[in-house]
């Protein structure tokens, strides 16, 4: 396998980089008055805006040559083809498969494995779930003691807990208000705590969402909150107020919740891309089955788009070459997603795990060390909040972040009146972020106010603003399920285009593993800790917890 650093294009872009070091955002915008039209992409009506970015024709053009090296095209076939494209766990990726139901308009894509249509099981399992949303929604499916539920509680962690939580918040304006929605992942007690605090046993259902059904964490907040109905309602209680979510009957059997209620999902379907499956219930119970189908819509035409738009009119292409461009030739080291939504406060958590444990990786599919820089760290918050708090680095650090605002034209809260101002914050920071405010003007600006020279001097260097930060806008008509399935489907492709460019396997996770086995031999006190910081900080755990 060639080396991506080893593309013509590759070296092109490097020395193209090198020579585009003096032009700035500014001088860009000054030379094209139509750059926001030609470094714009839509997908239907959201657009992806590139133009603040320092890229050219020449940049662009190198890129798409780059996804050609990379052999992007044959890649994204074999993805939508079921091959067995996780190499290191010998499974296919499919979980476009999931949203293809044509039930919910469908995109006309076809999933198979090994010849085998997958459509018949996911559009069963997906029947399976709206029905038991809806009776659980419609009051029909009642509590072990007669009452109605209110209350879903989802006891998962990183794929079966970022997702659904993000969903349901984001399309906080679409769930009728019958139904309080928790998420419990940490294992620290207090989390399970505070959910239960505002729990009332009769009226409860939990859901335990686990591909595997073994994560220690999801297994023992499961069991704590087993117990704590139990010595509620009884022991018999269980069986109305479990439901699991997973793909290991047996392990959901063992831990006593009856097969009927269990919806299942495949290995085919990553922990981080299952939101779309049966770990999706909360979503459905939250939304409703019809809205939760215009979600897998979204998604699905995406998948369209992805699998079928020209590379250079192709969204998740464009982030994706954007990401690599930041990383490997900007030597950007994070980057930041802005939701100037509040609704998707909890977006960079869900991204966090999607892009890091996806492209977190150091070793090519063949298994040979990369030599390139992989994931960036992604991080941030929504806006207005970040502005108040980190976008002073944003704007004056000494590295710039490449930015991603995720903006809505139109407001579905009870106060439409501030939209206008959060929509004029989110354009007013990737404008100050681009062309920042010279020594020039911020110096004449003193004067014009009165200042004294010595004053004017001195504070010139700390007011000024460099400019030339890159930021991409992603705008959506509207936060509604179709946009959000939209939205989270291009971040999913835009991760894989960036994996197929590094070469490394975006969908395996083995840098979890360590970890899990480490604190297992502590809990079990096999052997010891080896080092002298582990064993000195546990002496400590033992004394402070009056065990010694
Ligand atoms: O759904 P589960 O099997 O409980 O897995 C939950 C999570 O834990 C694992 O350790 C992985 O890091 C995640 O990719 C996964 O989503």
């Amino acid at each position: 396998m060639t080396k991506p650093t080893e593309f013509s294009s590759w070296k092109s872009l490097i020395e193209h980089q090198a020579k585009l070091k003096g032009t700035t955002l500014a001088s860009l915008f000054a030379a094209d008055p139509a750059r926001f039209k030609n470094f714009s992409a839509t997908f239907g009506d959201v657009v992806l805006d590139y133009s603040k970015n320092g890229v050219s024709d020449v940049t662009m053009g190198l890129l798409f040559d780059l996804a050609r090296d990379a052999g992007l095209e044959e890649a994204r076939a074999k993805l939508f083809g079921g091959a067995r494209v996780n190499n290191t766990e010998n499974r296919p990726a499919l979980h476009m498969a999931l949203r293809a139901p044509a039930a919910h308009a469908g995109n006309g894509l076809a999933f198979a494995i090994d010849g085998k249509d997958v459509a018949p099981q996911v559009e069963r399992e997906l029947d399976l779930l709206c029905d038991f949303a809806d009776e659980v929604r419609m009051g029909a499916f009642k509590g072990a003691t007669g009452k109605r539920i209110r209350h879903i509680v989802n006891i998962g962690i990183g794929g079966s807990d970022l997702g659904p939580a993000l969903i349901v918040d984001g399309l906080r304006a679409d769930i009728g208000g019958k139904l309080q929605l928790d998420f419990v992942s940490n294992v620290d007690g207090a989390h399970l705590d505070l959910v239960l605090s505002r729990a009332v046993p009769e009226k409860t259902l939990f859901i335990v969402a686990s591909k595997t059904f073994t994560t220690a964490e999801t297994m023992a907040n499961a069991k704590a909150a087993r117990k704590w109905l139990a010595g509620k309602l009884g022991e018999a209680a269980v069986d109305r107020h479990f439901v699991a979510v997973s793909t290991n009957i047996e392990a959901v059997t063992a831990f006593g919740i009856n097969p009927d209620r269990m919806f299942r999902f495949w290995d085919w379907v990553g922990g981080r891309y299952s939101l779309w499956s049966a770990i999706g219930l909360s979503i459905i119970l939250a939304v409703g089955p019809h809205k939760f189908r215009d979600l897998l819509a979204g998604a699905a035409a995406v998948d369209r788009h992805f699998a079928e738009a020209p590379l250079t009119e192709n969204l998740p292409v464009i982030m994706g070459l954007l990401q690599v461009w930041h990383r490997n030739f900007c030597g950007f080291g994070s980057q930041a997603i802005l939701p100037y939504a509040q609704d998707l406060w909890r977006l960079p958590a869900y991204l966090q795990q999607l892009e890091m444990e996806s492209n977190g990786k150091r070793v090519t599919r063949e298994g040979q060390p990369v030599t390139w820089q992989t994931s960036p760290v992604i991080w941030g918050q929504a806006g207005t909040n970040g502005q108040h708090a980190f976008h002073q680095m944003l704007h004056q650090g000494s590295e710039p972040v490449p930015c991603d605002f995720i903006l809505t034209a139109r407001d579905r809260s009870a106060f439409p009146e501030q939209h206008q101002m959060l929509f004029a914050n989110g354009l007013a920071q990737s404008a100050a972020l681009a062309f920042g405010k010279s020594a020039e003007t911020v110096s004449a600006e003193m004067k014009a106010a009165g200042k004294a020279a010595d004053e004017v001097a001195f504070l010139t260097p700390h007011r000024t603003f460099p400019g030339n930060r890159p930021s991409t806008t992603l705008l959506l008509p509207v936060l509604d399920p179709y946009h959000l399935g939209a939205l989270i489907a291009l971040y999913e492709h835009k991760v894989f285009v960036a994996a197929t460019i590094w070469n490394i396997n975006p969908f395996d996770q083995w840098g979890v593993e360590l970890g899990k086995e480490m604190a297992n031999a502590l809990l079990a006190g096999k052997g010891g800790p080896a080092d002298s910081s582990t064993a000195g900080l546990m002496a400590l755990y033992d004394r402070y917890t009056h065990r010694k």
